[in-house]
């Protein structure tokens, strides 16, 4: 679990930015450290993990990477493994996000294996799980969550974790998932959660913006966002953090 039980706005830039990109958003978010009762994090691709911890030192704000690969070192061109990512200054890790799972169809058998690799170097997985459109139509979104945190199986109780539900209909689309949906499957995330004996935060992912963040930081089970598009301009994802202040106090 996370030792950490304040909302989480992380920012998953996807494959998006360059270095002067990457600058550009820090003059304009630099000024702005963390507020205390939101955690805040990044994560930006693999090429801007270091000159980004070194704008973000002594802001506040977390850094995270989008993948990591679940061997520790050796002969894997074009592979990072989780020493890498903790030499960048990287703390959490997205793992199993749908674009991977569904674009370079990365299996349940993979992620947990990339999972124990980041414990064993201290990284905490951010581990995304959701439902297609067809799935929640035909009524298994349970079902398919279930298989999706049964990775969580036999993994040790007191290991750092994050889940994030990302209802795949709702990615880049614009289109939110209504409070009360967002309600009700964070409440069975965390039941099946603690079944598991996991009791860590969940975050909620899917074209969250400044206008309804606060609304869905407010939904009971939400600890936070897992924020794509919006988190790519310094003003709409400082706008996301200030609805979750709001949200928390
Ligand atoms: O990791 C972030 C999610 O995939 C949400 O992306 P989005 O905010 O662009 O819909």
């Amino acid at each position: 679990m996370s030792s950490d039980k304040r909302l989480l706005i992380a920012g998953n830039w996807k494959m998006n930015g360059l270095l002067q990109e990457a600058n550009d958003f820090m003059d304009a978010f630099g000024s702005n450290p963390a507020p205390e009762q939101v955690e805040v994090a990044l994560m930006p691709p693999f090429t801007l993990l270091h000159p980004m911890s070194d704008r973000l030192a002594g802001m506040g704000v977390t850094l995270g990477a989008q993948n990591v690969y679940y061997e520790d070192k050796g002969a894997f061109t074009g592979s990072i493994c989780p020493m890498m990512l903790r030499d960048a200054g990287c703390h959490y890790v997205i793992l199993g996000h749908s674009e991977r799972r569904s674009i370079i169809g990365e299996s349940n058998a993979q992620i947990r294996s990339k999972m124990n690799t980041a414990w064993l170097h201290g990284l905490e997985p951010i581990l995304c799980i959701g439902e297609t459109l067809e799935q929640r139509e035909t009524g298994v979104t349970n079902v398919v969550l279930a298989e999706q945190l049964a990775v969580l199986k036999g993994a040790p109780k007191n290991a750092p974790l994050t889940v994030a539900y990302e209802p795949v209909w709702a990615i880049g689309t614009g289109r939110t998932a209504s409070a009360e949906q967002v309600t009700e499957t964070h409440a069975f995330v965390h039941e099946e959660l603690t079944r598991l004996g996991h009791d860590c935060r969940v975050l909620y992912g899917g074209s969250v913006n400044p206008g309804n963040a606060e609304e869905l930081m407010g939904c009971p089970g939400v600890e936070g966002a897992l924020v794509g598009g919006a988190s790519l301009k310094a003003d709409s994802f400082m706008d996301i953090v200030k609805a979750a202040v709001k949200a928390a106090s």
